[in-house]
């Protein structure tokens, strides 16, 4: 299914994610206004439906529609919507999945002129009927549950999704897609992807969660007046500019740029404790990163305490980035912050204790340093845990939880908000999407580039662009969600559809960061021209 999109109608560069508790809070106090909010959910999802039938099917008279009907008031969304459909010529049928489907929703149905049909949940003949009647449907809508949802579709409703689950149709989900957990996106049993998701009143959080996007399509948010009602949302989704190999405004309105006289300081000048004889290329590309994403200098250290003449992976850096100082961890200059642990493979390597255990400045920590800084929490003795930010991907995580010895989790963002807890640390996890979470509570995912990022080096380039934005004073829970969406769209001007490597990403880093400041809306963020982001308090990103 293709990546989650929502209509332009929804402002802001971030899309805010409720909890279904919340928004079912939001609901009932919005109800208890008086409005009739099944009716305006209602009007909004025939509205879409038929734009989409006009799309894909050329119009609505004609045209053949199946609800696919839960017991809830999900399923009288959709049968209050059927009725609709129904009243501007389409063909509507509605399958009730449950042993009991809203009344006037029925009703209604009925009243248009529509076709109700209970297929039995024991009869072979039936469930066969039905799933004839979907697959050779213009359009479905699934209204089997929304966020009244506790676990795997069961029943009928469960039977005919497996059948139909792969059909080609058009398919808008109700709410959300069926079987699609409102909270953390998990998928439990057949779920039919949808090309739209009409969601009511505010976007449910595992909507935008990365194991729930890809089955929600383009995602329209109705509004139904519940702001007043809702509380902070349970978290953010990044915004591109509009396709994948596009930034978004996020990045125009908080990318630190110097002014007219800064010096290198201003600038920031990020040290690279990364690579060994073992990993030269993880400083290459953690270092040509971050030279293209604006830091004003990079001190490169070797692993050690070797002199810059005797270093074998120096010259292959100062080849990449001629204007960087190798200088040994005993000598090093004044950097503001640091990026320590790509292709990094000794476990006691003094240049992670050093950054760890002894230095100030904020520090990315990846790859061959997240496990020390593990230890050293459960040691007590990592250093000032809220200047760090840990990139670990799902397998580091693991491992990194194993040795906090934290509870098993079954999804990767609950063991991160773990891992965030009890270090203190902002956690930004590798995967598909990357999800971002700080010790304040905010999550932010980032839609990830494409899958021929999963490759070697791909962190260590992400790395160099995360310690490019500390060093500038950027706050770690904002870097990480800036460099994020930054590699990922750069990953996806790397591929244009085909394989990339690693290197192709870092070079790709300073266009997308000059696209998006060129793209920067004036009077928004930073004054033009301006200052740079100077330790910004990253409560909010
Ligand atoms: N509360 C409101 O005022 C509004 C609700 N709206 C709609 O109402 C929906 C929520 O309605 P409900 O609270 O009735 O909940 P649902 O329609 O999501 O369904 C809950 C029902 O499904 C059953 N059920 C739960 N999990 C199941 C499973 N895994 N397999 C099979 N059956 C299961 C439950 O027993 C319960 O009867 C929203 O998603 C939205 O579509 C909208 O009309 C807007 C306003
Ligand atoms: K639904």
């Amino acid at each position: 299914m293709s990546t989650l999109t929502w209509t332009p109608d929804a402002p802001g560069e971030l899309l805010p994610g409720w909890r279904a508790a919340d928004v079912a809070a939001a609901d009932a106090a919005r109800l208890a206004t008086g409005v009739d909010l099944m009716a305006v959910a209602a009007h909004a999802l025939a509205g879409r439906c038929a734009a989409l039938l006009r799309e894909r099917a050329g119009g609505v008279s004609g045209r053949a529609v199946v609800l696919l009907v839960g017991p809830g008031n999900n399923g009288g969304d959709a049968l209050l919507a059927g009725a609709s459909l129904r009243r501007r010529g389409a063909g509507v049928t509605a399958l009730l999945l449950a042993d009991r489907a809203h009344e006037g929703g029925v009703a209604g149905l009925r009243a248009a002129g529509g076709r109700v049909i209970r297929p039995h949940p024991d009869d072979e003949a039936d469930l066969h009927h039905a799933a004839d009647l979907v697959r050779d449907a213009d359009l479905v809508v699934d209204g089997v549950l929304g966020i009244g949802a506790r676990g795997a579709v069961r029943g009928a409703a469960h039977d005919l999704l497996e059948r139909v689950a792969l059909r080609g149709g058009a398919v808008v989900a109700c709410d959300l897609p069926s079987g699609l957990d409102p909270d953390t996106g998990a998928l439990s049993g057949p779920v039919l992807p949808a090309d739209v998701t009409v969601t009511f009143g505010a976007a449910k959080a595992g909507l935008l969660l990365p194991r729930g996007r890809h089955v929600v399509g383009e995602l329209v948010v109705v509004d139904l007046g519940l702001e007043e009602h809702l509380p902070d949302p349970a978290l953010h989704l990044v915004r591109d500019g509009g396709a994948p190999d596009l930034p978004g405004p996020h990045v125009a309105v908080r990318w630190p740029r110097p002014w007219r006289d800064a010096d290198k300081y201003a600038r920031g000048v990020l040290g690279v404790a990364a690579g060994d004889d073992r990993y030269p290329g993880a400083a290459v590309l953690a270092c040509s990163a971050a030279a293209a994403s604006g830091v004003g200098m990079v001190r490169y250290v070797p692993a050690d305490g070797r002199a810059a003449a005797v270093d074998p992976v120096g010259p292959l850096v100062l080849r990449a980035v001629p204007e960087l100082l190798v200088q040994p961890l005993a000598d090093v200059g004044r950097v503001q912050a640091w990026v320590v642990g790509p292709g990094v493979s000794e476990p006691d390597d003094p240049r992670v204790r050093h950054v760890l255990e002894e230095a100030d400045e904020p520090a990315v920590v990846d790859a061959g340093a997240l496990q020390a800084a593990a230890r050293l929490t459960r040691e007590g003795t990592l250093r000032r845990p809220d200047r760090l930010l840990l990139t670990p991907h799902r397998g580091e995580l693991e491992r990194v939880a194993g040795v906090l010895g934290l509870e098993r989790r079954e999804d990767a963002v609950d063991t991160a908000r773990d891992v965030v807890a009890r270090t203190g640390a902002v956690v930004l996890l590798k995967g598909a999407d990357t999800v971002v979470l700080t010790p304040e509570g905010r999550t932010t995912v980032v839609p990830g580039g494409p899958p021929w990022l999963a490759t070697a080096g791909a962190g260590d380039v992400l790395a160099g662009v995360a310690g490019a934005l500390l060093a500038a004073g950027t706050a770690p829970g904002r870097a990480a969600t800036l460099a994020a969406h930054v590699h990922a769209v750069a990953a996806h001007r790397a591929s244009r559809g085909g394989p990339l490597h690693a290197a192709l990403v870092a070079d790709e880093v300073r266009g997308v960061v000059a696209d998006a400041l060129g793209a920067r809306v004036p009077g928004e963020g930073l004054a033009s021209g301006g200052a740079p982001v100077l330790w910004d308090d990253g409560a909010r990103d």
